[in-house]
């Protein structure tokens, strides 16, 4: 019996950049995921953190198995579920359900609750008795905290964080054993995310769920997470338990992110290391040589920094957690101040030719996440 519910084995997944009058041309490919090493354990809630367009989103498809790695595998449960087909591959599908960002696009609205809760078990089989099925609506949404008359009701009746109670029932109603939710309160009012936080929270004891939740705002994933990983560019640069990673971020991308985050107090503040990335966020098409963060990374060694890539590895640094990952390759250096830090000067790149995705405008400072 193993505890790993989720085993995410080297996976990448680079989508082809496709030209030509019938885009039949492959000019270049996005590197969006680009050899993850990962492992969710039972019962835990894993938190994946990073700026916009690091590649969150597609791995957490990768684990949904929406989309299909260019290399590695995900074992879900023991098994490889790329393999998977027909029958199984629809049963495997109940163990893994999704909450979305935006309960309001996520949720048919010509569709009543009763309808939107029915949808997935009437599928997996599970809504056959009448009476039973009844009974599981009003247990589903006494769960979630909404009264039974919610069920002849349709979305536009409630509010954001309503919604996103259906979104939460509506995943539960197959008896999952992972929710992926992917910015999950994002798209509420601040009074309300702490709310739907501590929900999923309750739920996860209640339902026995692990839960992979893909977030931006460091402070979301902080509130909700066992253990925590940081994406940069495509691949995992730290990984370590929830407060330990706030506490003791080892990584310099890690160090900055956190160096950004907001305190109250203003004699804490002072005291902190502050670290104001510099340059461009790099194209995930064009990915620097090397370690991925080389070119923005106070504490860059030549050459090795820009020609190796490190590895995930478990770093042995006093006072930290056995298992706490980091992906550089100077970590035991930089924490015993060992290696000097430097300025970074910005220098502006081209981000997007004829060849590329847009990713948008050129980024020079990393904003709070
Ligand atoms: N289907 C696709 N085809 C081509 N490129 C894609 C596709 N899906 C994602 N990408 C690209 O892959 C990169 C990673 O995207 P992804 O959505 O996984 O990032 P993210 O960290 O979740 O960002 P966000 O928080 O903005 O959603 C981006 O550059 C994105 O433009």
């Amino acid at each position: 019996m193993t505890d790993v519910l989720v085993d995410v084995r080297g996976v990448k997944v680079h989508f082809p950049i496709k030209r030509g009058v019938i885009f039949d041309k492959t000019v270049g490919h996005v590197y969006a995921v680009d050899g993850v090493n990962l492992q969710i354990l039972k019962g835990e809630t894993y938190g994946l953190v990073g700026e916009s367009g690091c590649g969150k989103s597609t791995l957490g498809k990768a684990i949904l198995n929406l989309e299909t790695p260019t290399e590695g595998s995900v074992e879900f449960d023991g098994t490889d579920i790329a393999a998977l087909k027909g029958k199984e591959l629809r049963r495997k599908r109940q163990d893994i359900q999704m909450v979305f960002q935006d309960p309001m696009s996520s949720l048919d609205p010509r569709q009543s609750v009763e309808s939107l809760l029915t949808e997935g078990m009437k599928a997996h089989g599970l809504a056959d008795d009448k009476e039973a099925t009844r009974k599981r609506l009003r247990e589903l949404l006494s769960a979630v905290g909404l009264p039974p008359s919610a069920l002849s009701k349709y979305p536009h009746e409630f509010s954001g964080g309503q919604r996103q109670r259906i979104g939460i029932a509506r995943a539960l109603s197959v008896n999952p054993k992972l929710i992926v939710a992917d910015e999950p309160v994002s798209a509420l009012d601040v009074s309300v995310q702490a709310q739907v936080l501590n929900l999923l929270e309750e739920l996860q004891d209640e339902f026995e769920l692990t839960y992979l939740v893909v977030a931006h705002d460091l402070a979301v994933v902080r509130h909700i997470s066992d253990r925590i990983g940081v994406m940069y560019l495509g691949g995992l640069v730290e990984e370590s338990e929830a407060g330990e990673l706030y506490e003791t971020p080892l990584h310099p991308y890690t160090r900055a992110l956190m160096s950004a985050v907001p305190v109250p107090d203003p004699a804490v503040e002072d005291q902190r290391e502050q670290i104001l990335l510099m340059g461009d966020l790099p194209s995930p098409s064009k990915p620097p040589t090397g370690c991925r963060f080389h070119t923005r990374c106070p504490w860059r060694q030549e050459t090795r920094c820009d020609d190796e890539r490190p590895e995930l590895r478990v770093v042995e640094i006093d006072g930290v957690t056995p298992g706490h990952r980091v992906a550089c390759h100077w970590a035991e250096q930089i924490a015993a101040g060992e290696v000097e830090r430097h300025e970074v000067t910005a220098t502006m790149t081209e981000q997007s030719g004829p060849d590329e995705v847009d990713d948008g405008p050129p980024q020079y400072f990393v904003d709070p996440l």
